[in-house]
């Protein structure tokens, strides 16, 4: 089996754990140190069948080659306890704006804000309409860790530079995975927008199209009144209201925030960026003279083309989990991208043919600690019952890998008593998910038992454990899940229940990606022991439960 060096070994791990280790025994003949030939290096003679020598040996790494702005990023501290920057150190941004911060607990900017801001007020340093000097700005992608406070990185720039519109148009679009992020990034909007005039409206699918399409839009005598200057949506019904939205336009757009920016590269979310930029254009091409600053699709950058001076539309990208991968980040048709990474950077650069190695692939929050716990498949629940009675952990998220999983983890607890538990997937609707946050957040729920639905972006303040009931299947997923806790410079820990056939690769996948060790948590039976009895009490009721869902769902 000759398996062929990964070309981006960078994002291997992330679509398949474990398939990154591949052995040289399997993987066919690899390059000698020094470049000569296998053959050559060994003295074996070419075609010769060699007995014996099966011991294993690492394939050497493949190290991918990354274009410049990829290998040399703006290096960004991670530690959000001690880079602060005091607000009155960034004078750029607005008196208001630092009074608004000030008057939410924020006295000090977090290190990727406090290089961020700057950056993207820099672009917008003539006013919204043009880039500095005329020219475009450059498009941002921005990676750093979860809870590092990347929402305000890109709120404040954006609603200082919007604040001096006269005439209300979509001038910022924010897109989200999901409606329970989108609403998230609205409210934050919503604060630092509230003493100005900038409006903003949340599209995602929780009211009807014609809700929202009034929240957008309002007929007049002679055409179409924006209601809106920011818009923060969820992909699908972007579209649906760039198609169906009478006077929904977003031509003087002028920053396009892609939040959680890996996520919304993913197939199933790809289409809706083309449509995006389609609509940021004007329809009739780039037939005749442009009008004053007339947007006009980017053709190669020449001096005619420099010199008439049009609206730019920048893309600002973020996650915790930017892809390195510049074949997935050129779908985006970013514009030279700069990059801000608190530990992304690896790879050769043209110039120097040098490593520039900030750390492992992706970076967690100095305040996590990582543990996980060898069990049997029965023992799961058994042990998750006893790090909540026990351990005295008031409020934990507990993620499942499907829907079911989380059901019947709830239906269980539940029959278990004792616990204050709830659980949060597509079962519910989304009414029923943002009342279940709330109580979460409120502290009225003690353990909410998860699918990914709440792994990315939601902000729960005071989570103190994060449990992987089942073990991630991704890195990326294990990435967002664990970030919930340990956010805005908190401290809190992870835990995983591991089953022996997972060790393995599920602790390499994590040494690979530079988590910190994760510790042994070893639970003996003896103190699962005394929970035997009421937990076997509680799967025949489980079983009783399940059989009557099962009989109301047929009936
Ligand atoms: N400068 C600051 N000082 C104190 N708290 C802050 C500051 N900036 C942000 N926060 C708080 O930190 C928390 C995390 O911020 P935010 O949700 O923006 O993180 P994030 O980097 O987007 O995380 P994720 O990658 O998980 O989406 C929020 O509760 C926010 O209010």
């Amino acid at each position: 089996r000759a398996a062929p060096a990964p070309l981006l070994p960078a994002d291997s791990s992330e679509e398949a754990p474990g398939e990154s280790s591949v052995d040289a025994g399997a993987a066919g003949p690899a390059e000698a140190p020094g470049g000569r030939p296998p053959d050559e290096a060994s003295g074996t003679p070419a075609q010769a069948l060699l007995l014996g020598g099966f011991g294993r040996s690492r394939a050497p790494k493949v190290r991918p080659f990354l274009p410049a702005w990829l290998a040399e990023p703006s290096c960004v501290a991670k530690n959000v306890t001690e880079d602060l920057v005091p607000i009155e150190d960034i004078p750029e941004v607005h008196p208001d704006l630092q009074k608004r911060l000030r008057a939410h607990g924020i006295s000090s900017y977090f290190p990727v804000q406090a290089a961020v801001i700057p950056a993207v007020l820099e672009s917008a340093a003539n006013g919204f309409l043009v880039g500095r000097g005329g020219y475009r700005p450059s498009d941002l992608c921005v990676s750093a860790p979860t809870g590092s406070g990347k929402t305000l990185a890109f709120v404040i720039p954006v609603v200082q530079a919007l604040m001096p519109r006269v005439v209300c148009q979509v001038r910022a679009l924010a897109v989200l995975p999901t409606k329970e992020l989108a609403q998230q990034v609205s409210k934050v909007f919503n604060i630092y927008t509230d003493a100005t005039p900038l409006r903003v409206a949340l599209v995602t699918g929780q009211k009807s199209l014609a809700k929202e399409q009034e929240s957008l839009v309002q007929k007049t005598a002679n055409g179409f009144r924006c209601l809106a200057d920011i818009v923060v949506a969820t992909p699908g019904r972007l579209v649906d209201h760039i198609d169906q939205t009478p006077g929904f336009s977003l031509q003087q757009l002028r920053f396009l925030v892609i939040d959680e920016a890996d996520r919304m590269m993913d197939s199933m979310y790809q289409s809706w960026l083309p449509r995006v930029v389609a609509a940021a254009f004007p329809n009739d091409g780039a037939k005749g003279p442009p009008a004053l600053l007339q947007r006009r699709q980017l053709e190669a950058v020449t001096a005619a083309s420099t010199c008439c001076p049009q609206m730019p539309l920048q893309k600002l990208l973020f996650s915790a989990t930017l892809t390195q991968n510049p074949e997935k980040l050129q779908q985006l048709g970013l514009y030279q991208p700069r990059l801000f990474s608190t530990g992304l950077a690896r790879g050769g650069t043209r110039d120097t043919g040098e490593d520039v190695d900030l750390g492992g692939k992706y970076t967690f929050p100095v305040g996590l600690m990582h543990h996980y716990v060898p069990c049997s498949l029965r023992a799961k629940p058994l042990v998750i019952l006893h790090l909540i009675l026990d351990m005295n952990f008031t409020r934990v998220l507990c993620f499942t890998n499907s829907r079911e999983n989380s059901h019947r983890l709830f239906l269980l607890v539940q029959a278990f008593g004792g616990v204050t538990v709830a659980e949060f997937s597509s079962r519910l609707g989304p009414g029923q998910r943002r009342t279940v946050l709330k109580q979460f957040e409120q502290g009225k729920i003690q353990l909410l038992i998860s699918t990914d639905a709440t792994a990315r972006g939601i902000d729960v303040q005071g989570v103190q454990l994060v449990v992987n009931y089942d073990a991630p299947q991704y890195l990326r997923t294990y990435v967002h899940r664990v970030g919930r806790t340990a956010r805005a410079g908190n401290t809190g820990q992870a835990f995983t229940l591991l089953l022996k056939v997972q060790e393995r690769r599920f602790l390499q996948m994590l040494a690979e990606a530079g988590a910190p060790e994760l510790e042994r948590h070893d639970v003996p039976s003896k103190l699962l022991q005394p929970l035997v009895p009421q937990y076997e009490a509680a799967l025949a009721q489980l079983e009783r439960a399940v059989k009557e869902e099962r009989r109301q769902k047929a009936a």
